[in-house]
Parts: structure tokens; sequence; C-alpha cells
């Protein structure tokens, strides 16, 4: 009888079929699954569907590409050396000596020599600093600074002549080195430096001078204990014959040498202070360089893009300060590209610990049954499920960004130059902020265990906080990604060409610019929501809208206020106009990372993920998308249902999913998180 009603009336039946899956979902949610269930529930509009089951390895090596021999190989050295490895509790002026020592057993025990694949491999050299950071953050970055700031500033700024004097001693450590372009009163705005390196004439060298307070090198990396030598920034002033005064030809980079290399002892007319106990990185000696009348040789001009003849003369195939100026800064792009990478790295190790833990920890249930995994909250799926989904894309726009990285290195393709630039300072920015937040998120996710130093999360978010600033601040940076999108965005009205990071906006601005189809702004279905074509649509979409948005706005408050108050009336706008291009890059590829993937198992669970990191960002951003009807209120509440059923379904293969990182114990090293026996582990390390 009841069965005939329902199918006189579809729409009773629908309805009464809609309310129990709506029921079991929710059930799904609140109880706690075997494996069993997992196969056999039903799940979301679609029907009956099967867990995706992870193949650890496929997916594992996939995730890995090329370079995991050598970070095993760093890995393996740190294991088998004990009193290598940081303590938790540590002195500064210890961890300082630690890392020192670390570095050079790395370099010359361990036989792993990170120097010539600045250039030759940079793949390579970002797989080893990944690796090494792992060990620990002070670490990572003492390495990058000896190799990518001082040793690269020597390659990249540097020409044949400094490579044969100093490659062999960078390399073996035998010059360790300090790249010191901040000041006291100058960090970003690094045009405003006012260290000045003059030139004389009659003895051929160049006069290194800091002419105020405000000039003191600070905060550089390796100076207060270590560095033999300083790359310098300084203002090149040369002597004018006609007004008996000095040409000031812009910021150059000089090689100072700042301790004897046999005493140690600090040279004279150098003066070196100890920027003191940090935040985090306290295995980094950070110093304060002030100098006096430091003689060096001509030589010692880093002279790839100005140089100076015995009798005075500047040349260079640049025509312009500022031009000479962009071509020095736009070198030294690798450490970005290096700290965009690390940090992924850190988000890895930060949630795997959260998400093993999250898996093991138990609170509450339903009546009279066993308790249930914290990870079955829906709650906790909200804090982690959608920070995993960002750590793979996150960990493909990285890999991408290195691949990049290399290919530029070794064209020299003007084009090429410019999109790595760009999308360096934009992943960097982006990817740093994300796993600042992260860190937070996954102690507090944690609970009071995730307090314990020993699980981690203090030293990681210390010593990470800082990527969101050095080698550019992010806000900064965002900022060079606004302009180049302003700037491409003024090409293609003039008929110009993008640069390769921007065809998105060359072949469809007219599209994404047009008003949102009202059909498709209610679409709800799940194959339509998971379509990764509307998921990049949207995302360039809104992409396009804020860009053209924010030039109208630029030009009209141009009139009144001037481009630099007009910028700063649109800076928040422009912000969010630089995020949302990055994050339409990362979502292209991790798309293409999700079809090029071969065994299909591990495509699905790729897909899965990166259909959660699309419409979390959707949804993060649905203000946005319905102001513009892009979205209809229905279209907004099924992406959200949508993305929280995909976080419960990552949740199922959530534990392979971190697997899939291949971070071995001795890595993740938070008792919590190990693989077996966490709780005996963690409360070994307090005594019982
Ligand atoms: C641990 C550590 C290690 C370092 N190592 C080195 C090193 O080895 N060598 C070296 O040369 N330097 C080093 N630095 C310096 C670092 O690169 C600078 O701190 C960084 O470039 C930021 O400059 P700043 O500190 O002057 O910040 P500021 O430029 O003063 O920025 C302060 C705030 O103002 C905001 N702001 C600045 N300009 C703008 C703008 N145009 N629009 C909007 N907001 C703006 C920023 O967003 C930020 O919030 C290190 C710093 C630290 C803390």
């Amino acid at each position: 009888m009841e069965s005939q009603s329902k199918s006189d009336n579809p729409t009773a039946e629908n309805e009464s079929q809609a309310i129990a899956r709506r029921i079991q979902r929710l059930a799904l949610h609140l109880t706690p699954l075997s494996d069993h269930h997992l196969r056999l529930c039903p799940c979301s509009s679609g029907g009956n569907k099967a867990k995706i089951e992870v193949k650890k390895a496929e997916l594992s090596s996939y995730m890995r590409g090329n370079d995991r021999e050598i970070q095993e190989r760093v890995f393996e050295y740190f294991n088998s050396r004990p009193e290598l490895q940081t303590p938790i509790e540590i002195s500064k002026d210890e961890h300082r000596e630690l890392c020192w020592r670390q570095l050079v057993g790395l370099v010359t025990e361990a036989g792993i020599k990170p120097f010539r694949y600045v250039i030759e491999d940079p793949v390579k050299y970002f797989a080893i600093l990944e690796a090494v950071g792992s060990v620990d953050m002070s670490l990572g970055i003492k390495m990058g600074v000896q190799y990518s700031l001082w040793g690269g500033s020597v390659l990249n700024l540097g020409t044949k002549k400094h490579r044969d004097k100093y490659f062999d001693g960078i390399d073996n450590l035998d010059y360790p080195g300090c790249f010191a372009m901040t000041e006291l009163h100058h960090g970003s705005n690094v045009q405003g430096l006012q260290t000045v390196a003059t030139f004389d004439p009659i003895t051929d060298e160049f006069i290194i001078n800091t002419p105020n307070d405000g000039a003191i090198k600070w905060w550089i990396g390796n100076a207060a204990v270590h560095g033999k030598f300083a790359s310098v920034f300084a203002r090149l002033m040369l002597p004018t014959h006609e007004k008996k005064g000095y040409s000031d030809m812009g910021v150059h980079a000089f090689i100072v040498p700042i301790r004897d290399l046999k005493t140690h002892q600090t040279l004279p007319g150098v003066e070196i202070h100890d920027c003191g106990h940090k935040v985090g990185l306290n295995g980094v000696d950070n110093g304060a360089l002030r100098f006096r009348s430091v003689r060096i040789p001509r030589d010692n001009l880093l002279n790839r893009f100005g140089d100076v003849s015995r009798d005075g003369k500047y040349t260079s195939s640049l025509p312009t300060i500022n031009k000479r100026f962009a071509a020095t800064l736009g070198e030294l792009v690798g450490g970005r590209v290096g700290l965009a990478y690390s940090s992924v790295s850190v988000l890895k190790v930060s949630a795997t610990i959260a998400i093993r833990y999250s898996l093991l920890r138990q609170q509450f249930g339903p009546p009279k049954k066993p308790e249930v995994s914290i990870l079955d909250y829906q709650s906790q799926q909200h804090k982690l499920m959608p920070m995993l989904a960002s750590t793979y894309a996150l960990h493909f726009a990285t890999a991408h960004l290195v691949e990049k990285y290399a290919e530029m290195k070794k064209s020299h393709d003007e084009q090429l130059i410019g999109d790595v630039h760009a999308l360096s300072a934009g992943l960097k920015s982006y990817v740093t902020s994300y796993t600042a937040k992260s860190l937070s998120v996954c102690r507090e996710a944690c609970g009071g265990h995730g307090y314990a130093a020993v699980n981690r999360f203090g030293s990681l978010r210390n010593d990470h906080d800082i990527f969101q600033t050095f080698e550019g601040d992010n806000t900064v940076l965002l900022q060079q990604v606004a302009g180049d999108l302003l700037k491409q965005y003024k090409e293609k009205f003039r008929g110009g060409t993008f640069a390769v990071t921007w065809n998105y906006l060359r072949e469809s601005m007219n599209t994404y610019l047009s008003q949102p189809n009202p059909v498709t702004a209610r679409w709800e279905g799940e194959e339509h929501l998971r379509d990764p074509k509307f998921q990049l649509d949207a995302f360039r979409y809104r992409t396009s809208r804020l860009l053209q948005s924010v030039a109208v706005r630029l030009r009209k408050h141009t009139k009144t206020l001037g481009s630099f108050g007009a910028w700063n009336r649109c800076l928040n706008h422009l912000l969010t106009l630089a995020e949302s291009h990055i994050e339409s890059v990362i979502l292209e590829k991790f798309i293409e990372a999700v079809q090029k993937c071969p065994d299909p198992s591990s495509r699905a669970a790729l897909k899965l993920v990166c259909d959660l990191y699309a419409l979390d960002r959707i949804w993060n951003d649905i203000g946005t998308y319905r102001n513009v009807d892009y979205v209809a209120p229905n279209k907004a509440k099924a992406i959200h249902k949508l993305s929280e059923y995909l976080s419960f379904q990552v949740r199922n293969i959530a534990g392979e999913l971190v697997d899939a990182f291949d971070l071995p114990d001795h890595v993740t090293r938070a008792p919590i998180a190990m693989q077996s026996e966490a709780y005996a582990q963690y409360t070994q390390h307090v005594g019982f």
C-alpha cells in the first residue's frame, strides 16, 4: 500500500528518500565506522560508494618525485648521529654551536655538499634543504644563509673571477658567510639602504662605511658567531670630476671579509654585535654589523650587472639604476622558492602529527558504545581535513614552482624569469601565511597534549613564524603580484602578450568578465560541483572580477590622490586580488597533478582531496560569489554541504594520506604521532 502511494506520488517518494539519506548522513558523522560500514555506506546524493582504497606506496612515490634518495641520506645521517639531534631544551649558545656542527657533519662527514646544486640542479638543492629543515628548522635556515644567500649572491651577482676564488671555500664551509642587506632603518624598502661603498681611484679600492646608526646591518644570519665574509649591499658612490663630488650609482653587492680566516678575530673597522635571543630559530646566529672605513679591493664588487673600471668609469649592460636594481634582486628569488617549499614541509609535519593523534585519541561516544576517535567529530574534520587538502594542493604548487625555477636557471628566458618572480613572490607569501595559521590550528586540535613541547607545535610555530617576513615580507610580496597582474591587464588591452602564469586571463578574460549565467548559478548537482571546469572557472572568475574592479578604482583615485595614494586606498583590494590569483594557480596545478597521476586508486584519492580543496576555498569566500550572483543561495548551500561531506570522506582515508608524505617517525618525532605505542612513548618521555 505504502509503496503504491509513493510511486503514485514521485515527489513524496523523493522527499522521503532524501530525508532518509540525510538522517543516514548525519548518523555517519556521529558514529565511528568500521571498514565494513565504510564500504557499504550510502554516500551523498550519488548512492552507494565504496571507501577509496589508497595504495600508500603508489601515492607516496607519485608525491615524492625523484629526489627522495638524497633526502633519505640526510635523514639516515642524522638518525645515526644522536649527538647531532637537537634536544627540546637547549640554550641559544648551545643551539648555535650544535647547528654549526650539524652543518659541518652534513657536508664533511655525510658528504652531502649542497652548494653545487644551487645552480646546476636546484630541484636537488631544495630537496636537501627540505630534509635538513625537517631535522631542525634552524639548520635549514643556516644552510640557506650559507648556500642560497651568501653563496647564491656570489654565484648569481658575481662573475667567473668570484666563482673561481670563492666556490670551494663556500662549498666546504671554510668560508662561512652572511648576506648583509637589511639595515636597522630599512628592511622591505631595499632601495632606501644607506650603507655606502665609495670608490677610491688612488688605491683602487672601495671604502665601506656605515654613515649613521640607521644604516647598521641588522638581523644578519651567520654574523654573530660563524661568518667570515659578508656580501654587503651598499650604495655605490663614484667620484665625479666635474663637481668634485660623488654620484650615487644605486645599491650594489660587495664581498667584505669580516673575520680573520685563521684567528677568527673580527677584522679592523668591522664591529659585530649579537642580535640576541629570538622568538624562534635560535640555532641561527643573527648579528648586527657596523663598518668604519673598511677597505676592500675593487674586485670585490659583485659585478655581473654593473662594473667599475680601474679609472673609476661605470659600465653596465642595463641602462638605468632601477633596471639594475631589479636584476640584482631578481637573482635572489631562489631563497624565496626555498622558503615556500620548506614551509610546505613544515605543514606536512604539523598536519601529520595532528591527524595521527586525532585518529588515536578517543573522547566521548554514543551511550553505551565505545568512545569515538576525535577525528570522527565533524568539528575536528572541519579543522583538519581542508588543511590536509591544502597541504596536498600546496605540495603540487611548490613542486611546480621549483621545476619552473630550475627551468629558468637553465634557459634565462625573459618571460619565464618574470613569471617565476611573480609566482615565487605569490606562493612564498600564500604558503607561509597558510602554514603559520595552520600550526596554531593543529596545536589546538591536539588539546593539552599539543601543548607539550615534546609534541613540537611550539617550536614549529616559533621557528616557522618568521618565514612570513624574511626573504620579503608577505604583504609587500603580494603587492608585487598585484602590480604584475595590473601590468599584464594593461598589456592585454594594448594587444600584448601575457606571461605563462597569466594565460588564463589572456584566454578567457572576456568570458570571466561577462555577467554570471543565472542558470548555471543555480546548478547544485554533485557532478557539477566536482567538475574541475566549474571549480577553476569559479576561481578565475573571482580573480578577473577583482582585477577589473581594482583597475577601475585605481584609475579613479589616481586623479585625486596620485598613484601612491590611490594604491594605498585600494591596498586591501589589491592583496585580495593577489591571493585570489595565487589560489587559481594552486588549483590549476592540483587539477593537473590529479589528471597526470598514473595509478587509478591514487588518482581517485587525489581527486577527492582536490575537490575538497576547491570547494572549501569557494565556501571560504562565498560572500564574494554571492555578491555578484555567481552562485545562487541554493548552490551556496550545496557547496557547503558537499564540502562538509567531502571532509568526512577524506577523514576515512586521512591516515593513508598522511602516510603518503612518507615522513619517518624520527622526522615527525612527536610522541603523540608515533605509528605504534604513541601513548607509551609519550609517557616514557616524562619518566614513566
Ligand atoms: C630571524 C631573522 C633573520 C633574518 N636574516 C636576514 C639576513 O640574513 N640578511 C638580511 O639582509 N636580512 C635578514 N633579515 C631581515 C628580514 O629580511 C627583514 O626583517 C624583512 O625583509 C622585513 O623587513 P623589516 O623587518 O624592516 O619590516 P618592515 O618593512 O618594517 O615591515 C614592518 C611591517 O610593515 C608592513 N609594511 C612595510 N612596507 C609596507 C608596504 N609598502 N605596504 C604595506 N605594508 C608594509 C609589513 O607588512 C610589516 O607588517 C632577517 C630577519 C629576521 C627576523
